[in-house]
Order: C-alpha cells, then structure tokens, then sequence
C-alpha cells in the first residue's frame, strides 16, 4: 500500500519559497532519506507530512496518507485528525518530557488511542506497562525505565523517542536530524533502532540527515532537496562523492563526513539527475 503521496506541495515563508511544487509517493515499509544543506526544506516538509504545517492556500498541494487527506491547497483534510495518531515524529531535540521517568514518557505514546481522563491521571493498564517496557528492550535501554528523562544521554533520549513510537502503533515514522546532535556511536545505536523498526514492523520511516553517509548506510532510497525543490530521487548506492557535488557543488562538503570511506565513483553507474513523475492521489 502507498504510505505517502504528496502533489506540489509549496510552501513560502515571507519572500522565501522554502518547498516548490514537491511531488513524491512513499510505499509502506520504506525507509527513506531525506538529504539536502542546510535551509533546503528538509524540516519543511517533515513538517508537513506530519500535520504541523499548512501548504500555501493558493497552491494546488496535496497530501496523502494512507488513502487519506491530510490536506488539499492549504486546507487541513478529513483525514488528518485519524491519522495524527498513526503518525510518530522525533525531532533533534525536545522529544520528551524532561521531568517524567523515560517509562511515563513511553507510556505516553498510547495518549491518542486511550480515553483522555485515563490518559490525563496516567492510569495505563498492565498491558500498556508491559508493552512499554519490552519497547525499551527493543531498542536497547531496557534499565532506564525509572529515571527522569533528563538524565538520559542524547542518544538515549532518541531511543527513548523511538520506543513511545513503538507503543504508539505508528504506522510512519518522521524522524528530523535525530542524529545530528550526537557523536558516531550514539548516532549508529539510533539509527540500527530506527531500521530495526523498519525492518521488523514495517514501520515507513522517513529519516532527514545532514550526513549522506548514514544515508548511504540505512536507507535504500533518498531524496535530496535543493532550495525547496527535490533534485535527486533514487537509490542511496547512487550518492557518489561526485554526484553531491554535482548536485550541490561546495555545498556538498556540508553532506559528508569528513572521515568518511570514500566511495569508489568509478563502481556506481551515474545516477540520472531526476525525473519527478507526478504521483497518483486516491480520491479525497
Ligand atoms: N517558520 C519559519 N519562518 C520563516 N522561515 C522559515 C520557517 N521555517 C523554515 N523557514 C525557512 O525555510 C527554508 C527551509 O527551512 P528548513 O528548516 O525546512 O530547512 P532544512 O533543510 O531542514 O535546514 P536545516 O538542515 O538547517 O535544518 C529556510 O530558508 C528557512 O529559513
């Protein structure tokens, strides 16, 4: 089943066209990276895809999950409200409730599928402490269940965010720079988590990267946006050190590690610059 549609979508913000007539279609169980330098549209259209952001109200975008309408031309669809649940998001920072044990703040995922006052007084049943506690487990921080999330490290507070995901039932996951803020190992421990999800639960995860590498790594297919229009759509094996440059000339230093493997250009086929097919939307 197709996860995501999105029709030229644009979005300006003052005199700055920070999305322009962005098409895609996601397929369910895809991990996708979103790559691009900084102020292509990466948050953009992260935010769009999750609700947080309205298109341009003259414009002709839309957006689709799941079959559903999130929204058409700027206006929020019938289908945003069923889906906001099926959607879970992690951003750089500010993913969890700084004060509450990591547990509560995993148990939290259930907040949209729970009556409110059950939500509200945190009266989750056995189940639900259960099934947040095993989603610790599975991504690797089965023994911070009772701090206080501020004590986790960054990468820790990630997995963290992953796990409430988990419990959420979220059928995507947008995950905007979650590793961009960490050194290496946190960063490989947050995304193996990410594509374990992927992998095991089928979960369609769309990943914003600054580096390529991880792009390269843990996403079969990624999508490089360039002043708010998307440049590049394909394999991830494609990404060559020379294709960046081609796309992003010195911009693309900005792309890769610097202590990187090089990839060997010469083994890669080129990669064809783009050609945007315009995606079908299922009737509103
Ligand atoms: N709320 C806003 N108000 C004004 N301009 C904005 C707003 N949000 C984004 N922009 C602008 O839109 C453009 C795209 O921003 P966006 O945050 O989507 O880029 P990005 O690729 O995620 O960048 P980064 O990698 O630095 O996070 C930038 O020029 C940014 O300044």
């Amino acid at each position: 089943m197709t996860a995501i549609v999105i029709r030229d979508l644009s979005k300006r913000f003052g005199r700055k066209q920070a999305l322009d007539k962005v098409s895609l279609t996601i397929e369910e169980g895809e991990m996708v990276a979103l790559i691009g330098a900084s102020g292509s549209g990466k948050s953009t259209l992260i935010r769009h895809i999750a609700g947080l952001e309205r298109a341009d109200q003259n414009s002709h975008s839309q957006i689709q999950l799941f079959g559903e309408t999130i929204q058409t031309g700027g206006r929020i669809g019938n289908g945003a409200r069923v889906m906001r649940r099926e959607i879970g998001v992690i951003f750089q920072q500010f993913n969890l409730v700084s004060r509450l044990p990591v547990i509560t703040n995993v148990l939290l995922g259930n907040l949209g599928r729970i009556p409110r006052w059950r939500g509200t007084l945190g009266l989750f049943t056995r189940a639900e402490r259960m099934a947040a506690r095993a989603a610790l487990a599975r991504v690797g921080i089965p023994d911070v269940a009772w701090q206080r999330a501020s004590t986790l490290s960054g990468g820790q507070q990630q997995r963290a965010a992953i796990a409430r995901c988990l419990v959420q039932k979220s059928r995507v996951l947008l995950a905007d720079e979650p590793i961009a803020s960490l050194d290496p190992a946190s960063a490989r421990r947050v995304m193996d988590a990410l594509a374990d999800i992927n992998r095991t639960d089928k979960i369609t995860a769309v990943v914003s990267l600054h580096q390529v590498e991880y792009a390269r790594r843990y996403c079969p297919r990624t999508i490089a946006l360039r002043d708010g229009e998307i440049v590049y759509d394909g394999p991830s094996s494609a990404l060559t050190n020379a294709f960046l440059t081609e796309l992003y000339g010195s911009d693309s230093e900005e792309l890769v590690l610097p202590d990187a493997l090089p990839v060997d250009d010469r083994r890669v086929a080129a990669p064809k610059k783009l050609s945007v097919t315009t995606p079908e939307l299922a009737p509103a």
